[in-house]
């Protein structure tokens, strides 16, 4: 096909691609100043109704769903001849295709592009959508000012969930597919996209596509070192029985997301590199907040298990949080009413995302810690937090610490939650903690109390 100058308001600039059905050409939109990636249905298929359908069904489906994780539809029109063009985001950064081949990804990067995917495709599901095309070269980049994002694309085979058990055609790229989808007329439902995620997962990681089903070769086996979650999982979503599989984009998603978030480092290689630019941004906002980072490792429960050092300035108090969760910073957090009204001032909070600790609806994970005078009973501060139901209690005894600690093994689907009030035996001074995490590891927290140093 020859280069157009423009559809409608659009001045074309070059083809981005061809697929089965469509061209994709980058466009400008003069009026916004803004880059726009328009798709056209091929000429050959051009009169056939049905796929007319279907391009304008994926059209909707992309604008009714309006997702930061899925590619944005903003306008449909017919040019002259008849073809339909839907006028999309723009993906500048290529595909996860492309990132694979360029070579392997750190684990942690593999993981996070993971949970967007599946964020992605969670929405989708929520909309009553399976995708049933879910194969890295569908899966788009776009920069963003905090770096790459991830846009799930090309929706031609997607079909309404309730439509799922009237399938004729086997649609899907195999290799991606699931066993039930080579079967013509089998019926289908959102576990067939969570065998593709299975499969994605398996390339990103390894660099390598899964073997056709049923797939025996653990990723682990292609990546030493992996932790045995992660091989679980990826082999789970690729059961060939859907029963084996994780229910939906959603349990699959939330489980990519513990993994990422154990206190256990995933790789045992080259942390610190990996690591590193992250680190020394975080620490210079730590430092203008008054706090000091460093990082030790110690034996911590699992053997090997790194552990951020955070401390304020004043040097009061020294709370360890493992690395994974100390990518924000905040001291002068303030503590809750109730700890406040006990003579608690502003505390330490070292987390995955500080903005959102006190929403537990939202993940965030990671360790606040604050001083309280004497040795009140904390027993009323846990009883109003903010997890359904009522907490598991414990007693808390040490050569170091004696007290309670509060617990809610499942906190609103987002992790474990842990309130403690501990202090040193004869000592009037009361270390209060909050711990979020995103699975229940009471020794993580039994190791966390135990690190607290006070002066
Ligand atoms: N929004 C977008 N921004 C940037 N590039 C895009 C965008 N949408 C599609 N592309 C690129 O255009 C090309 C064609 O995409 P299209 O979705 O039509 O087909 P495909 O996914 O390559 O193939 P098929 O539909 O046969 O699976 C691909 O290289 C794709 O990466």
């Amino acid at each position: 096909m020859s280069q157009p100058e423009a559809f409608g308001r659009y001045r074309v600039i070059r083809r981005l691609g061809s697929g089965s059905f469509a061209t994709v050409w980058l466009a400008q939109d003069d009026l916004l100043n803004y880059p726009v990636a328009i798709k056209v249905l091929a000429e050959n298929w051009a009169h056939q109704m049905d796929i007319q359908h279907r391009f304008l069904e994926e059209a909707r489906i992309l604008r009714q769903t309006d997702s930061t994780w899925l590619v944005a539809v903003h306008d449909v029109d017919v040019l002259p001849d008849g073809r339909p063009y839907m006028v999309m985001t723009y993906a500048d950064q290529g595909s996860v295709a492309d990132l694979v081949h360029r070579g392997q990804l750190p684990l942690d990067e593999a993981l996070r592009l993971l949970t967007e995917i599946g964020q992605g495709i969670t929405v989708l599901h929520g909309h009553g959508t399976i995708h049933r095309d879910i194969k890295p070269s569908n899966v788009l980049l776009q920069s963003s000012p905090v770096g790459q994002r991830v846009l799930v694309a090309d929706l031609g085979f997607a079909k309404s969930i309730d439509e799922a058990s009237g399938f004729t055609a086997a649609a899907g790229t195999p290799g991606y597919m699931s066993p039930e989808q080579s079967i013509p007329g089998g019926d289908l439902d959102v576990r067939s996209d969570v065998y593709s995620l299975g499969a994605v997962a398996y390339e990103l990681i390894t660099g390598r596509p899964p073997s056709r089903p049923p797939v025996r070769v653990a990723p682990g086996r292609i990546r030493p070192g992996l932790p045995p979650a992660l091989d679980d999982l990826i082999l789970s979503a690729l059961s060939v029985d859907r029963e084996s599989r994780p229910a939906d984009a959603k349990t699959f998603t939330d489980r990519v997301r513990a993994i990422r978030m154990a206190p256990n480092p995933p790789e045992n290689s080259s942390w610190w590199n990996r690591y590193r630019m992250p680190w020394q941004r975080a620490g210079a906002l730590a430092l203008a907040c008054g706090l000091l980072v460093t990082v030790v490792t110690a034996s911590f429960g699992a053997p090997g298990v790194s552990l951020a050092s955070v401390r304020n300035t004043t040097e009061e108090m020294r709370v360890g949080v493992p690395t994974a969760w100390a990518r924000e910073f905040h001291s002068g957090q303030e503590a809750r009413p109730a700890l406040a009204a006990a003579g608690a001032g502003p505390g330490l909070l070292a987390a995955t995302d500080a903005d959102d600790w006190h929403s537990t609806d939202i993940p965030s994970y990671g360790v606040y810690a604050t001083v309280v005078p004497g040795t009140p009973d904390l027993r009323g501060v846990a009883g109003t937090e903010p997890c359904a139901g009522a907490p598991e209690e414990r007693g808390f005894h040490s050569d170091g610490w004696e007290g309670m600690v509060w617990e809610w093994p499942e906190c609103n689907g987002n992790g474990a939650y842990s309130t403690v009030a501990v202090h040193p035996p004869g000592t009037p001074r009361t270390v209060y903690l909050e711990i979020r995490q995103p699975e229940y590891r009471p020794d993580v927290v039994d190791e966390i109390i135990e690190k607290v140093e006070l002066r």
